[in-house]
């Protein structure tokens, strides 16, 4: 039974009349039923370690909508939390981490072991919606790629370039290596627990991959996720695993064969009719509609939302946005666009 749903028959490689869909970051501040419950939990922190209330924003989005996946209400700098890192949100800014910037700053994390304790919130939250979500409803969890988290661990936030992160890979590479292999690693404890406790299939979101080029690329994007994804797959035979190594271009073709993952997720700067020859014909492919969309609505949401799922109507695919839906979207333009897609 489980096997027949929409999103595990894409992963598989299936192509469908109608592709299944979710949207990144679906449970979040557009919809007021979501700025609710924050608000009952104080802030965004204290709801990601919630479990009923993270399960409950995870489901606002699937009652209004009847997406075909749900993805896990945490966050990717979860980890660097339980790994010893100080993190707080500043509203209308974003996150805020303790730094690392020597030896000395990683050697003070905690092993990739001693995460579960701070994350035991996360996985109870995994397994209330595994109970909760509707059968056909797919469980997504996931978790941050090691570049990306270790860009806002070294800078202590978000950055617009990554530069702190690529001075220290430049100035102290075994600091840095070692920092990508300490999460590497995490990651795999971490994902692991989540499957453990009903997550389906999980994702690796590699919001920077876009600013690696040439090696670095290999070795800080590509290379984390193939170790990732067998460690996974090692351990849970037949996990599909969705890559989004963001703003790679070019290096989004092969990305699936060279790590190992059932689909790669791809970013609006990519053209669905490049995608679908380049990218699609490697397996199963997610996304791509620019969330501003979802914003403006209209007819021009109508025409885009068609020209994706026609683009990649040949293969298998998931229907998404190419990043993650913005506070300012027109909760009604969800509806125009399912519309859209299923008609
Ligand atoms: C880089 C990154 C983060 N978090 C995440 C990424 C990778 C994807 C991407 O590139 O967007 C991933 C993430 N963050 C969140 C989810 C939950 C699942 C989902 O609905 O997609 C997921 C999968 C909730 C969230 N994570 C955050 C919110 C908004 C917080 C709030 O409610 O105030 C949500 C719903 C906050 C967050 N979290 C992060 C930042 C930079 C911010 C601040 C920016 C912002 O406010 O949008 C780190």
């Amino acid at each position: 039974m489980a096997a027949d749903k929409t999103i595990l028959r894409a992963l598989r490689g299936e192509a469908q009349p109608v592709p299944p869909v979710w949207l990144m970051r679906q449970a979040g501040r557009y919809l007021p039923e979501y700025r609710a419950t924050r608000a009952k939990a104080g802030d965004f922190l204290s709801l990601c370690y919630n479990p009923d209330l993270a399960a409950e924003v995870t489901l606002q989005p699937i009652r209004r909508y009847r997406f075909d996946a749900a993805i896990l209400f945490a966050d990717i700098l979860l980890l660097p939390q339980a790994l010893g890192a100080d993190l707080w949100f500043v509203t209308g800014e974003g996150p805020r981490l303790s730094t690392i910037t020597d030896a000395a700053g990683l050697a003070k994390l905690k092993g990739r072991d001693d995460i579960h304790e701070v994350l035991a919130p996360v996985y109870e939250t995994v397994r209330i919606l595994a109970h909760e979500l509707p059968p056909e409803t797919t469980l997504i969890g996931f978790a941050g790629a090691p570049w990306t988290v270790a860009t806002y661990m070294i800078a202590g936030r978000g950055t617009p370039d990554q530069g702190p992160a690529h001075l220290l890979k430049y100035t102290d590479r075994a600091t840095f290596a070692a920092l990508i292999d300490l999460l590497t690693e995490a990651t795999v404890e971490y994902l692991s627990r989540q499957v453990e406790a009903g997550a389906e299939v999980v994702k690796l979101f590699d919001s920077w991959a876009g600013s690696l080029k040439g090696r670095d690329f290999d070795d800080f994007c590509l290379t984390p996720a193939k170790r990732i994804i067998a460690a996974l797959k090692a351990r849970h035979p037949g996990l599909p695993v969705i890559a989004f190594p963001r703003e790679a271009g070019e290096r989004y073709v092969g990305f699936a064969r060279a790590t190992g993952a059932d689909c790669v997720a791809l970013d609006n700067s990519v053209s669905a009719e490049w995608a679908a020859q380049n990218v699609q014909t490697g397996g199963c492919v997610q996304g791509n509609l620019d969330p501003r969309l979802m914003v403006t609505g209209g007819a021009r949401l109508v025409d885009e939302t068609r020209r994706i799922r026609d683009a990649f109507a040949g293969g298998a695919h998931i229907f998404n946005l190419g990043h993650g839906i913005t506070p300012d979207a027109d909760p009604e333009n969800v509806h125009l666009m399912l519309e859209a897609l299923r008609g």
